[in-house]
């Protein structure tokens, strides 16, 4: 056969690999269309990764697929391919499909591919509808001159694909695609020109369009090795029993998430949560909870309360402040790097549309996101710890009212000034895991309806 050159490129064979991508395509951990039956995959754009010249036995494209749906929707999602007469070793397990003499598999993580973006990114290149963009981070000439070594997928559950190169960089891409900048990027962007310091350096993205607008395809930041995530560190103390650690990392993670907030008020400013914000906001959670409700039948004796306690947002007086928040946090965002806490993702929920993600929203969403996440963590820790002091409210709880204060060390607010809301927010964000549950790791459907029925007081 004559390998395929970049040049005089065969068109990629459309309709047997659409028909390829469809079947390959539900099995994927961060396929956002499980519970969905899905009725085709269209490819909407394939745009040609630039390759060396000495590398014609290879073709690179990154593809941007249209799942269709029975029930009439549809969502874009990201692949990158190669096509090659041969695969690598390392990609043994990432084959999409054979096509007569050429196979074609995810390479994400092949070097080849992760050595043209980077060099699209430090040289602001264009190459077809693949445009690199880069940031001023503190040491971008190095970043610019990386020649890309060793590429290891980070192998985490994820809703994204994060690849680490040389221990150094994480390059992130997005799956799930949405038009518009990728809050993702367009937040650490704002948080590295505000120097707020709790985030990991950006230093360029790789970006393409969907319709006629913009779309991030991925990013690559400064990888932060070694660094042990919130949920490890707080799940560790709780089997340990080392209630003192978790206090006190617990408070520091308060106060990163309130610097963060800080800065993030900073840069795109505060606006009035009005009653009409409040009446949206109630609104939007009576929403989760009916979409909820679809896929979790043991919400339905829960939802007159949980009515309430959302109709109950609409009831509140104005005056309280909206900015731009994470809007997806959990234990897992927060990274102990050599100087403290930072916060990763700043995605949001990679379901909704950019749009929503980026209107102003209660801080206390995130504060809710983060007492979640020591429920859970007490929930799924391994081994109990040792029995505590009776008379003490269990860890989990005095590890929230920890995070509660160091928050409000940080602000000059303590979060739970707000209850009512605040509560509404909890339980909000615990339907909104039943649903996440429910569709990506049923086993764990049980961990926020317990919590559900513990909070609205069935237990
Ligand atoms: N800058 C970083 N340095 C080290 N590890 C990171 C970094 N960013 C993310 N990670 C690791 O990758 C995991 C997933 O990253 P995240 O940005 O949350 O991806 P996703 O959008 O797919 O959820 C994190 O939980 C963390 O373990
Ligand atoms: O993929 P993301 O990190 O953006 O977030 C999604 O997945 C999270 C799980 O990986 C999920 O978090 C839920 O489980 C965590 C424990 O695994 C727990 O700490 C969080 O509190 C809980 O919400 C998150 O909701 C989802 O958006």
């Amino acid at each position: 056969m004559t390998p395929p050159t970049t040049e005089a490129a065969p068109p990629l064979p459309t309709d047997r690999l659409e028909r390829a991508l469809a079947a390959w395509l539900p099995w994927q951990r961060w396929y956002a269309g499980k519970g969905r039956a899905l009725t085709g995959v269209r490819l909407v754009r394939s745009a040609p990764v630039p390759l060396p010249d000495n590398r014609q036995d290879l073709r690179g494209f990154v593809l941007v697929l249209r799942a269709e749906f029975a029930d009439g929707g549809a969502d874009h999602f990201q692949t990158v391919v190669a096509l090659a007469g041969t695969v690598p070793d390392a990609a043994a397990g990432h084959v999409i499909a054979a096509l007569d003499d050429l196979v074609v598999y995810e390479a994400v993580a092949d070097p080849v591919l992760l050595r043209a973006l980077f060099r699209l990114v430090a040289g602001r290149q264009r190459s077809g509808d693949l445009a690199g963009t880069s940031e001023p981070a503190p040491d971008s000439a190095r970043f610019a001159t990386h020649p890309v070594g060793d590429c290891r997928p980070l192998g985490v559950e994820q809703s994204n694909t994060s690849v680490v190169v040389d221990d150094r960089y994480l390059v992130k891409f997005f799956r799930r695609l949405h038009p518009g900048v990728n809050p993702d990027l367009e937040v650490q962007r704002a948080l590295l020109a505000h120097g707020s310091g709790r985030a990991a350096p950006v230093y360029g993205a790789v970006e393409g369009s969907l319709g006629d607008a913009p779309v991030t395809l991925a990013v690559i930041q400064r990888f932060l090795p070694g660094a042990p995530d919130g949920w490890s560190v707080v799940t560790r103390a709780l089997e340990q029993g080392a209630t003192g650690d978790l206090l006190t990392e617990a408070h520091r993670m308060g106060r990163t998430v309130a610097r963060v907030h800080t800065a993030l008020a900073d840069a795109f400013g505060t606006v009035e949560l009005t009653p009409p914000r409040l009446a949206a906001l109630a609104a939007e959670m009576r929403r989760q909870l009916a979409e909820a409700r679809t896929a979790v039948p043991e919400l339905d004796p829960l939802a007159g309360d949980l009515t309430d306690a959302f109709d109950a947002v609409a009831a509140l007086p104005g005056g309280a402040t909206a900015q731009r928040i994470h809007g997806d946090l959990h234990l897992g965002q927060l990274l102990r790097g050599d100087a403290g806490w930072v916060v990763i993702d700043f995605e949001g929920e990679p379901a909704l549309p950019i749009p929503e993600r980026t209107v102003p929203h209660s801080p206390l969403r995130d504060v809710a996101g983060m007492l979640r996440s020591f429920d859970y963590a007490a929930d799924l820790a391994v081994r109990p710890g040792p029995a505590g002091d009776p008379a003490q409210p269990p860890p989990s709880a005095r590890a929230q009212d920890a995070f509660c204060r160091g928050y409000a060390a940080q602000a000059g607010t303590d979060p739970r000034d707000q209850r009512p809301l605040l509560y509404a927010c909890v339980l909000h964000k615990a339907v909104y895991e039943t649903l996440y549950e429910a569709r990506h790791r049923p086993a764990l459907r049980h961990v926020p309806l317990r919590a559900l029925a513990r909070m609205l007081g069935r237990t």
